[in-house]
C-alpha cells in the first residue's frame, strides 16, 4: 500500500535546505561589517600615528627654533659674529624680542675679543654704570659696546638694561640709535650699538671745541633730526613712547652729522606713572611735573627738547655748576630770549651773526614755548618739527630754498 506522506513533511526539508533565509544573509552582512570596521580602525590609527608624528615633529622644530632664538642665531646676521650664550637664558624670557627671535644675542667671549679684552685703549667713554668700548666685529666696520658692570644698584641696572634692549628691538628709525645685539654673562650686561663717529651733542657743544664745529645750519639740522625721532616715538609708536631722559649727552651724531636719540633705559609708555624706574641725576633737562608727580607724558620730552634747543642757541650747558654759586639751569635765560633786541648778543659766540635774524626769533620762540612750566601750553613735537623744517635748507632735509 502506498504510504501517504503528508504534504507538509514531504516538502518541508528541501524547502529548509534551499531557503536563502535570514540566518545566511545575516552572516554575510556581519562579515562585511567586520571588514569595514577593521579597515576603518587601521585607517584611523594610521591617521592618528601620522598626526602624532607630525605634532612631535612640529614640537621638536619649535623647540629648536626657540633654542636658536634664545642663543641669537639670526639668519640675517654674520654667522661668525653671533654665538650662543648659555647664561642668557635666565633673563631671556623677560625680553620680548628675544623670545620672538628678533634680536641677536652675542657671546660675551666674542665681544671680549672684539674689544681687545675690553682694553683701556678701546674705551670711548666712561659712565657711572660702566664703559663704552670701540669694538671690531669684522674687518670692515667698527661698532660700540656698552658694558654695564659699574657700581650702583644692580637691580636698577638690570631693569634699565632690559628696558633699553626691549625698546630698541622694537623701535627702528633713522633718528634713533640702532641696537645690533646684546650679551649677558654672569653679572655683566653688554649692548652693541652702531658706531656714532661724531660722539655726543654734549661733547660737541661743551667739550674742547666749544661748539666751533657746529654751524647755525648744522644746529638746525640736529634740532630737526631730534624732533623727527621724537615725533616717531610720540606719534607713530602704538602705544606712544616717552623717552624720559632726553639730554644732549644722549644725542649722538654719525659721520654725516645725522643726530640720533640714544639711551632708552628709562623709556616708558605714555600716560603711566613713571615710578617703577625712578630717574636720578641731572634734573635740569626734566619737566617739573615729571619730577614732582612722576607723570609720564609726551610733554616731558617736549620740555627736554626745549632745553636742548636752548643749549644749541646759547651754547650753555643744561645746568651750569659754577663752584662759587648755586647751579643754574639754562631755562633761567628764557626771559632774556623774549627781548628781541638783545637776543643776538646772548647767543653762543660760535654762531653769532651767522643766521637770518627772522629765523633766530622763530627758533627762540619755539624754545620758549617748549619749556613752559604748564605742560598743556607746550606744543606737540609734531608742531615743533613743522615750524623748524622751513628754517632748514633743502639739502639738509628741510624745505628752505637758498637762492
Ligand atoms: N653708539 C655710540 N657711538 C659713539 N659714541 C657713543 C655711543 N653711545 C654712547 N657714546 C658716547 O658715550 C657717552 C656715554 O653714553 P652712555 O649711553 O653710555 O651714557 P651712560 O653711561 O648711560 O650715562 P648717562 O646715564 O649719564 O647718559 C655718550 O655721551 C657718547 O659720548
Amino acid at each position: 500500500t502506498s504510504q501517504e506522506i503528508p504534504i507538509s513533511q514531504a516538502y518541508s526539508p528541501p524547502v529548509r535546505a534551499q531557503s536563502p533565509g535570514p540566518p545566511i544573509v545575516k552572516v554575510v552582512l556581519r562579515q562585511d561589517l567586520n571588514k569595514k570596521i577593521l579597515i576603518a580602525l587601521i585607517a584611523s590609527s594610521t591617521l592618528l600615528c601620522v598626526t602624532v608624528m607630525l605634532l612631535l615633529y612640529l614640537l621638536l622644530w619649535r623647540y629648536s627654533y626657540m633654542k636658536n632664538s634664545f642663543t641669537g642665531i639670526n639668519p640675517n646676521h654674520h654667522p661668525d659674529s653671533v654665538r650662543s650664550s648659555v647664561s642668557t637664558k635666565p633673563i631671556a624670557h623677560k625680553i620680548d624680542s628675544v623670545t620672538k627671535g628678533t634680536i641677536p644675542v652675542y657671546e660675551y667671549q666674542l665681544l671680549e675679543s672684539a674689544t681687545n679684552k675690553f682694553s683701556e685703549s678701546n674705551v670711548l667713554s666712561r659712565g657711572g654704570r660702566g664703559c663704552l668700548y670701540k669694538a671690531c666685529l669684522d674687518e670692515k666696520s667698527s661698532v660700540t659696546v656698552k658694558r654695564l658692570d659699574g657700581g650702583g644698584d644692580t637691580d636698577i641696572i638690570e631693569k634699565q638694561f632690559e628696558n633699553e634692549v626691549d625698546w630698541l628691538a622694537k623701535i627702528k628709525h633713522q633718528n634713533i640709535i640702532s641696537m645690533l645685539g646684546f650679551s649677558v654673562y654672569r653679572q655683566t650686561r653688554c649692548i652693541v650699538y652702531e658706531m656714532m663717529q661724531n660722539g655726543s651733542l654734549e661733547s660737541l657743544l661743551h667739550g674742547t671745541s666749544q661748539g666751533s664745529g657746529l654751524t647755525w645750519q648744522l644746529r638746525m639740522k640736529i634740532a630737526v633730526d631730534i624732533a623727527r625721532g621724537l615725533e616717531y616715538l610720540h606719534e607713530h609708536c602704538n602705544p606712544p613712547v616717552v623717552h624720559r631722559d632726553l639730554k644732549s649727552s644722549n644725542i649722538l651724531l654719525d659721520s654725516h652729522f645725522n643726530a640720533k636719540i640714544s639711551d632708552f633705559g628709562y623709556a616708558a609708555v605714555s600716560m603711566t606713572q613713571g615710578k617703577n624706574l625712578k630717574l636720578n641725576g641731572t634734573l635740569g633737562n626734566r619737566a617739573s611735573e615729571y619730577i614732582v608727580d612722576g607723570k609720564v607724558t609726551d610733554k616731558n620730552d617736549v620740555y627736554s627738547f626745549g632745553v636742548i634747543l636752548l643749549e644749541l642757541l646759547l651754547g650753555k650747558k643744561s645746568v651750569e655748576k659754577p663752584s662759587t654759586t648755586e647751579p643754574e639751569s639754562v631755562v633761567t635765560w628764557v626771559p632774556k630770549l623774549s627781548d628781541r633786541a638783545n637776543l643776538p648778543n646772548i647767543l653762543d659766540p660760535a654762531i653769532k651773526g651767522s643766521m637770518d635774524l627772522k629765523h633766530l626769533y622763530q627758533v627762540a620762540a619755539v624754545a620758549v614755548l617748549c619749556v613752559q612750566p604748564e605742560p598743556s601750553y607746550r606744543p606737540l613735537i609734531t608742531d615743533v618739527l613743522h615750524s623748524l623744517i622751513p628754517l632748514l635748507p633743502l639739502e639738509l632735509g628741510g624745505s628752505l630754498r637758498i637762492l
